[in-house]
């Protein structure tokens, strides 16, 4: 199991009720990740103002806000999010130099990531996720099969720059890529299968790789079951592995891309009567950018 929705919004117009609406995709896959829940919302200016950089922090103590003056601090269940008028480099190092414990889940300029375990619903409220806007969002809800449950363990992997990555599945030959990724200095944070992907494709995009040929590299090297949902700062892209034995479904309108596990999370979308809704088919790339 495990749930996986997303919404790629195109008319402008929908903004504002991106994370209602996503929360409504969420909750439709609820019993398929009882464990833990994350959400990736892009473009909230509320939770990262134009000019600054968000971290998202896992175990974050109270230095955290000393890191800027100016720096706008929520905190959201485990999850604590700083944005700061720096960049994502310094803002990160300032954050590391402040709190030595602290762990990053996600960095960007434009992208806010919230994880924890619990009842998704639960935490769809902990993430204020109704009142959300934004031009993007994706949310995973986790049956954990390859390591513990714990905010570390859940989706999304957010490990490159307005990057994230959600997984339905598990990989069969992560340790490999895994050591293979470490030889070539690569950090990793958890023992999670999804990391290993996430890094996988954020190591080809620092490459200068497009999204899509980086997920056409991954169906190349990774083994095992996956549907994937794969963002970046311009990008959403779905792919899934030769079997495809984890469910997938997209529908597509004028005003919208969303894809989900299964349909009933897109059954409410506005204007879901018109779409074009359509299985992926497997190993094949579907990419949409902004
Ligand atoms: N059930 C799943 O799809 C789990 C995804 C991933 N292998 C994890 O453990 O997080």
């Amino acid at each position: 199991m495990c749930g996986i929705v997303g919404l790629h919004l195109r008319d402008p117009g929908l903004y504002p009720r991106l994370g209602a609406l996503l929360e409504g995709m969420l909750c439709q896959v609820a019993e398929r990740g009882p464990d833990s829940a994350g959400v990736a919302i892009y473009g909230d200016r509320r939770r990262c103002p134009a000019g600054f950089a968000a971290v998202s922090l896992l175990g974050a103590g109270p230095s955290v806000r000393s890191v800027h003056p100016e720096a706008v601090v929520t905190v959201a269940g485990d999850t604590t999010v700083v944005a700061a008028p720096l960049t994502t480099t310094a803002l990160a190092d300032a954050v590391r130099a402040a709190d030595s414990g602290v762990r990053i889940v996600g960095v960007g300029t434009d992208l806010t990531v919230y994880k924890g375990t619990g009842s998704p619903q639960d935490l769809a409220r902990t993430y204020d996720l109704v009142n959300a806007s934004g031009w993007q969002g994706l949310a995973h809800t986790r049956m954990a099969t390859e390591s513990a449950v714990t905010p570390e363990g859940c989706h999304p992997f957010s490990v490159g720059a307005d990057q994230c990555l959600v997984h339905n599945g598990s990989f069969a030959n992560h340790a490999t890529i895994r050591r293979d990724l470490q030889r070539d200095s690569v950090v990793f944070d958890s023992d999670n299968d999804s990391e290993v992907g996430a890094r996988f494709v954020a190591r080809q995009l620092e490459q200068g790789v497009d999204l899509e040929k980086a997920l056409t590299l991954l169906c190349e090297r990774f083994d095992g079951f996956y549907t994937l949902l794969v963002t970046s700062a311009d990008g959403f892209a779905v792919v899934r592995d030769a079997i495809a034995c984890k469910p997938a479904i997209i529908a597509e309108t004028a005003a919208w891309v969303a894809m989900a596990s299964e349909f009933r999370a897109l059954a409410t979308l506005p204007g879901i009567e018109s779409a074009r809704i359509y299985e992926p088919e497997p190993e094949r790339v579907y990419a949409w950018q902004r």
